[in-house]
This record gives C-alpha cells, structure tokens and sequence, in this order.
C-alpha cells in the first residue's frame, strides 16, 4: 500500500499574492494535512474518511480525488483498478491549502503507484491544473510549498519554476481556524482586474524587500514590509473585525498578523513562545466561531509531501 501525506499552507504569506506560500507543520506533532492511500483492487474504489470528509462534495465528479484519478488514466492509458482512500484532516474554504493538501496527496500517490516517471515540474504542473480546476484560477502558492516543503517563491521560469527561499528559524507562526468558511473562488472575484502604478510599485518594493531580507537575515525588515496591498485591503470585510483584531493580536508581542490564502484562516508570526502561547489563547478565546475551529503553533515544514512513515521526504 502507499500513502502519502501533504501538510497545510500559507498563500501568499502576506506579501507575495499568488507567488509565495509556506508549507505548516504545528509543533505539537499534530499531522495538519490530507493523507491518501492507494492499494491495488478488483474494481475502482473511492473512500472518504476524516474530521472534515463530510464537507466533501456529495457529488463524486467534483472531487479532487476523481479529478485527479481520471487525469493519471488519460496520462497513463490504464484503467484505475485501485481502492483510493483519502483522510480529509484540512477543512475546506480555511485558507490553509486544503484542495492544495488533497491535490499533492492524490497526484503523488497516483505517481508512486503507477510509476509514471513524471519529474517534479511536470507534476508541479498538473497540481497546478487540478488546484486551477476547483478555484477559479491557476495559482501555485499553495501546492508548491504543500508539495516541496519551506517557503517557495513561484517563479514560473522554464528551467525552475519554483524556488525555496531562506527561513527564519526563530519565528514561530500561528495559525487561526475560526470553523467558517470561505470560498477562493469566491475571494477572488472580489478582487479588481487592474491596479494602479502606484499600487503595482509599493507591491513589488514590499515583495523584493521581503526577499532580500530573508537572503540578508533582517527578520526585521521582513516584517516592515510584510503588507499587502493586493488582496488584503478588499478581503478585509470577509473577516469580520479584522484590523481590531490584529491590532490586538500585535499588542499581545505578535510581529505581524496576516490572512492566510483567501482566509478566513488568520496567521500571526512572532519569535517567543510564550508570546505564541498568549495569541494561541486570545484567538481560541476570540476568534474561533465553532466548536470545530482550532488554532496552533507551527513551524515551517521543511520536508513537504512525503511517504507516511518516514521522515525523509523521498520523492524529490
Ligand atoms: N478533496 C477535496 N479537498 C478540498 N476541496 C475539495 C476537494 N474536492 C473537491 N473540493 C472542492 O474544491 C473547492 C475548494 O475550495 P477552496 O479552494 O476555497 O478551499 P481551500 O483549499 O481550503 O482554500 P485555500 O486555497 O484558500 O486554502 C470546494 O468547492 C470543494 O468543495
Ligand atoms: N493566492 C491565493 C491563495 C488561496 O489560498 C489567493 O489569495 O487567492
């Protein structure tokens, strides 16, 4: 049997929309991310277990886990006699790559099992499609991170479409849940077609400061300029009280504050435990809405995708 395992993200990290995410893991061991076994059998056969399977669409043709069955038939010229079993631990419409999560599962799982003998940017590029297909648009922030592990910078480029960028080990992220939901498709078309020069500029001054203070280690810096100008400003009503919140959430010690992807998933960085701890509490207290919101401490998932089972991370 294989089974593989693809953690949770962040899109965008606050600065770079649709070019740059982060791959979470909590520090508490807690698997935060979609797990998906496939063994060989007489007939197809799809199973959906999981805290949040039940949030799947009842409807098999829109599941990811079908899309992506029927694209390994064309790609291989097989017929699928396989039981595929995924464990939908993400909830949905978080802002935490949950479709990403499912996506990187099913597709290296599919790899593995057929031994198709894709490389890493071929199948980067039909996550991309899958992830594009249920979204609304092609964007690779989230599966990049979800399926190579740190924090990529989607650079689309022929020969490396995706790079790992340098991290700061000291940060400590913190991911908030409330229990609702929110579609990206939806918090995308809420966004303008076109941006002033203005806007453009302050964007990619933000973004290539960002960058080159992870490359000459001012974690500081990285935070100044941790503001985005594309998406944040026109999301803030999706998320009610937002600005309160994270006017709180920097009082509480937190460095910044930011949405996750699409939302409404809140992450807040800081570099002190206890500081970590505090926020963890205050949004546990706050901001969770249902009982089956949750909020944790992360750290950066550095291994990405990888076989359940083992620590290395064996497909790149
Ligand atoms: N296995 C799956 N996992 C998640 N979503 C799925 C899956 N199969 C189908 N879907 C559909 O794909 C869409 C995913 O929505 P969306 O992209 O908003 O979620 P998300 O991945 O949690 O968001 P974000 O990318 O902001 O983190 C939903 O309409 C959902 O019903
Ligand atoms: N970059 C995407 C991420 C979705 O999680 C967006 O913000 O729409």
């Amino acid at each position: 049997m294989i089974k593989f395992y693809a953690p949770a993200s962040i899109g965008n990290i606050g600065v770079g929309f649709d070019i740059l995410g982060a791959a979470i893991i909590p520090i508490d061991g807690t698997l935060l991310g979609d797990i998906v076994s496939i063994k060989k059998s007489k007939n197809l056969e799809i199973n959906h277990i999981g805290k949040f399977s039940k949030q799947l669409p009842k409807n098999i043709l829109e599941n990811i886990t079908w899309k992506a069955i029927k694209l390994f038939e064309t790609i291989t010229n097989k017929k699928s006699f396989i039981k595929v079993k995924l464990e939908k631990n993400m909830p949905i419409g978080s802002g935490l790559g949950s479709s990403a999560s499912s996506v990187v599962s099913i597709i290296l799982a599919l790899d593995h099992f057929y031994d198709t003998k894709l490389n890493p940017r071929q199948l980067l590029k039909l996550m991309g499609k899958l992830e594009g297909s249920i979204s609304g648009s092609v964007h690779y922030d989230n599966v990049a991170p979800c399926y190579l592990g740190g924090i990529q910078l989607i650079t689309e480029d022929k020969l490396r479409f995706t790079q790992s960028l340098p991290i700061f080990k000291k940060w400590i992220w913190v991911i908030a849940w409330p229990g609702t939901k929110l579609t990206t498709s939806n918090a995308r078309k809420i966004l303008p077609k076109n941006y002033t020069q203005q806007i453009c500029i302050k964007n990619s001054r933000n973004l290539s400061t960002f960058i080159h203070a992870l490359y000459t280690k001012q974690p500081n810096l990285a935070i100044r300029v941790m503001n985005d100008v594309i998406a944040e400003p026109y999301r803030i009503p999706l998320i009610p009280n937002f600005l309160k919140i994270k006017k709180t959430i920097i009082k509480l010690g937190a460095l910044t504050c930011n949405i996750s992807g699409s939302g409404p998933t809140i992450f807040s960085i800081c570099n002190n435990i206890n500081i970590a701890k505090r926020i963890k509490n205050w949004f546990l207290k706050n901001y969770r809405e249902k009982e089956k919101g949750f909020v944790h401490i992360c750290t950066i998932d550095r291994c990405g995708a990888r076989k359940i089972g083992t620590t290395e991370n064996e497909i790149i």
